[in-house]
């Protein structure tokens, strides 16, 4: 354990490990802020020393989770530009970067909105899955510009996080019919849209999303009830442009079936994972900050802000 690694950092750490801290673009602000904090009280007196802790405390925050993407996003953001020959400078960078990162992930979310605001129509309903803040800025923005929205929230097991996006809604004075997952289909010819969240984007437009978005989406796509996956350009997941694939977090078994019951039932295996992967081609669009583009239309953006490749900010240098 490396004790330059500020107590903070190790705290969002822990946090985000637990889902205390959760959600892609919540968690990629929280580790920005966690940079910030062991730039802002390193008391470290060389610039090699600053930089070496920069990066120890950043592979603490990437190796929490490892699905959404817009966590190591938000370390390559804050630690890009880490140059300078004094801790001073480094330190400044730092800072600025963290802050400049979470303005502009606080505008992609308006500017998002707005597109899927755009979609929606008066009197419209809206089925979600989980609870994505980008989604309900969207939603947040159709009521803004003096739309009725209605909202059928699945609930989202194991860990319920449709309560949440309930709760919100609720807080906008949106009407919300709250049902159980396998419910989803039943419904689908009564709701005008689907709109779900991202933790990350691959090349080819798949969509990585909490567990039970392909299903939800192959069901909508038979029943022709559009799709669209509201994701900043901060889940553009960079390494899929060179054939990597994502990792998909699998969780304790304990979030599905408690110890007690399991073992009145016997010998069974449990598996719980956190997300899955639903093709492009069960995806009406993909809402940006940039606009909307279909699936198979992020490849080209993705180019285009990540070049052809990244560093990892959290490796040794060689
Ligand atoms: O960035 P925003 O839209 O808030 O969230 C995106 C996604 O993050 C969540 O993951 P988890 O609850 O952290 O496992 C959900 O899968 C949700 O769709």
């Amino acid at each position: 354990m490396d004790s330059a690694v500020h107590p903070d950092v190790r705290e969002t750490a822990e946090a985000i490990d637990t889902m205390e801290i959760r959600g892609a673009a919540t968690i990629a602000t929280a580790v920005a802020e966690a940079l910030a904090t062991q730039a802002a009280e390193s008391d470290a007196t060389d610039p090699e020393r600053f930089r070496a802790e920069q990066r120890a405390a950043a592979r603490v925050l990437y190796e929490t989770r490892p699905t959404a993407v817009s966590l190591p996003n938000a370390l390559r953001y804050v630690l890009q530009d880490m140059e300078g020959h004094s801790v001073e400078v480094l330190r400044d960078s730092v800072v600025r970067s963290a802050t400049e990162f979470q303005r502009r992930i606080e505008s992609a979310q308006e500017d998002l909105g707005q597109v899927g605001a755009n979609r929606l129509r008066d009197g419209d309903t809206v089925m979600t899955h989980c609870h994505s803040t980008a989604v309900v800025a969207c939603i947040r923005a159709a009521v803004e510009q003096g739309k009725e929205i209605h909202a059928m929230v699945k609930e989202t097991r194991p860990r319920n996080q449709g309560h949440i996006t309930a709760t919100q809604l609720r807080e906008m004075d949106v009407p919300v019919t709250l049902i159980v997952d396998s419910a989803a289909r039943r419904y689908l010819n009564d709701v005008d849209h689907v709109l779900v969240g991202a933790d990350s984007i691959a090349a080819d437009g798949s969509v990585i999303n909490k567990i039970g978005t392909c299903g939800l989406a192959v069901n909508a796509r038979d029943c022709g009830t559009p799709i669209a996956v509201a994701a900043g350009t901060l889940k553009f997941h960079p390494d899929t442009l060179t054939g990597h694939t994502v990792d998909i977090e699998m969780r304790d078994e304990r979030e599905v079936i408690d110890d007690e019951t399991r073992a009145e039932i016997g010998d069974i295996e449990v598996l719980n994972p956190a997300f899955d992967v639903t093709p492009p081609r069960y995806v009406d669009a993909i809402l940006t900050e940039r606009g909307q583009f279909a699936p198979e239309g992020v490849a080209t953006l993705m180019r285009e802000l990540f070049g052809e490749g990244t560093v990892d900010p959290w490796d040794e240098p060689e």
